[in-house]
């Protein structure tokens, strides 16, 4: 895919780490950074805006843009919740002149990190503990218990996927994480 010199930091980790977090004090920071927002079959959380967090669709309706060759990757990431990176968005940041910053789990974490190659700078954001994932996930109060059982479940495999990445980032202290989350990301834009 055709850019102008942009360059891709991309955020992975189980559900719970603290991705979003991090990302969204980098967008804060960084003028030159824009989200890559995925599009995604899942119910929208009280908080969050169509096109802003995510460009929300049916299964039916993301299936069909999986037909339409219409992503760069996508994964079934929860059962029945496909969530995936658009072709059309690359571009619109491309077009932009900005790098962009991807959001993703960690097999599409992976993937696009293959895709851009060294382009790409992919950091893994590794909790403290299964046992602070879950309490971070239950004081977010955005699941229920099944789905958020569902996410756990998934957490263990997922921590295995930190040896594909760049970087690792500790996320304790979350102060410190987005410290070290701006270094990772101000070296690597400017080398
Ligand atoms: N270092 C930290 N200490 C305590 N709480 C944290 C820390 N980092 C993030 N949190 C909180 O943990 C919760 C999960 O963080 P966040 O939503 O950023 O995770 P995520 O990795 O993006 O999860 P998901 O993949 O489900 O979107 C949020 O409520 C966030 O405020
Ligand atoms: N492979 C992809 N994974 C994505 C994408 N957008 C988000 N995600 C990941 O899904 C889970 C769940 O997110 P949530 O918002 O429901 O908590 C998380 O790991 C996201 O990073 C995408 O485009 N491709």
């Amino acid at each position: 895919m055709e850019n102008n010199g942009g360059k891709c930091i991309i955020f992975s980790a189980p559900s719970g780490a603290g991705k979003t977090t991090i990302v969204r004090f980098l967008l804060s920071k960084f003028d030159k950074l824009s989200f890559s927002v995925s599009a995604t079959s899942r119910d929208r959380r009280s908080y969050e805006a169509d096109g802003l967090h995510y460009y929300f669709m049916s299964a039916d309706a993301f299936r069909k843009k999986v037909e339409e060759d219409s992503f760069l990757e996508w994964e079934e990431v929860y059962t029945d919740q496909y969530y995936g990176t658009l072709k059309s968005e690359m571009k619109r940041i491309w077009n932009s002149g900005k790098h962009v910053i991807f959001d993703v789990d960690v097999v599409g974490g992976v993937n696009l990190k293959r895709y851009f190659g060294d382009k790409a700078l992919a950091i893994f954001v590794q909790p403290p503990s299964i046992e602070v994932l879950e309490d971070r996930l239950r004081k977010r109060s955005t699941e229920t218990e099944e789905t958020l059982l569902a996410r756990l479940s998934k957490a263990e495999h997922e921590m295995t996927f930190s040896k594909h990445f760049d970087k690792i980032l500790i996320n304790d202290n979350l102060d410190k994480a987005c410290a070290d989350a701006c270094e990772m990301v101000k070296e690597f834009i400017e080398s």
